[in-house]
């Protein structure tokens, strides 16, 4: 039996306020075993019908990293052409991956086809099993930045082109790609908050009572 008394509910929650998505890292090394220590606490999280759907791929290979990184260099040209005026100024501006410093990338894919939990939970919601793997990911954000390691998302790539570069089984989507590494700088609001793209509202926004 574990209790949690209110000195750690207390810092806990300081985890939750000081986890960031990172987009700029320091260039030195993550420690020998980190991203596997990552993916061991990643794989304590819920899953639907405990199927343990994720898939991580870590991508070390110079030619692949590169690769992705010219795919989101074209998504994201692609991205800032869909916005005009002065959304399309500010979204220039913005910096949407740490791709080119992180000592660390991380794929993250969900396996549609694995038979693991018997498809408890599924029937009717074949999307459970991507929503166990994105809870997979939070879990590892934030184990991430209680060792002072940032995590940055990447999404804007194309899911067909990723799963081509790391050549992996058709059955596995592609959920997210990550880059992992020590943060130039720690804060405690969102990057696109201080960028004025977009700020952070209260819960009671997001709240209906019925
Ligand atoms: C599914 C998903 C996908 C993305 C993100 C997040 C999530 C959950 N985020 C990070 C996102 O911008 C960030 O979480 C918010 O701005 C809030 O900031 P903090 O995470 O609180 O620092 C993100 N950020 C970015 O710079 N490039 C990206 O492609 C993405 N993609």
């Amino acid at each position: 039996m574990v209790e949690f008394d209110d000195a750690f509910r207390q810092h806990l929650r300081e985890l939750f306020v000081w986890r960031r998505d990172v987009r700029r890292f320091r260039s030195d090394p993550l420690p020998a075993g980190a991203i596997d220590r990552l993916i061991e606490t990643a794989c304590l999280s819920p899953s639907v019908g405990l199927s343990q759907p994720w898939r991580f791929v870590t991508v070390d290979d110079d030619a692949r990293r590169r690769a992705v990184i010219d795919d989101f260099r074209s998504c994201n040209a692609d991205a800032l052409n869909a916005y005009v005026g002065e959304r399309a100024a500010r979204y220039a501006t913005l910096k949407l991956s740490g791709l080119e410093q992180a000592p660390g990338h991380l794929a993250v894919f969900a396996d549609k086809a694995s038979d693991i939990g018997h498809g408890l939970g599924r029937a009717t919601m074949p999307e459970t099993t991507e929503y166990s793997v994105v809870a997979a990911i939070t879990a590892m954000w934030l184990a991430a930045r209680a060792e002072g390691i940032g995590l940055g998302w990447v999404s804007i790539l194309s899911p067909d082109r990723i799963h081509a570069i790391l050549d992996l089984p058709s059955s596995w989507k592609f959920i997210a790609y990550l880059c992992i590494g020590y943060p130039e700088i720690e804060c405690d609001r969102p990057e696109l908050e201080q960028a004025k793209w977009e700020h952070r509202r209260g819960a009671d926004e997001f709240t209906l009572r019925r």
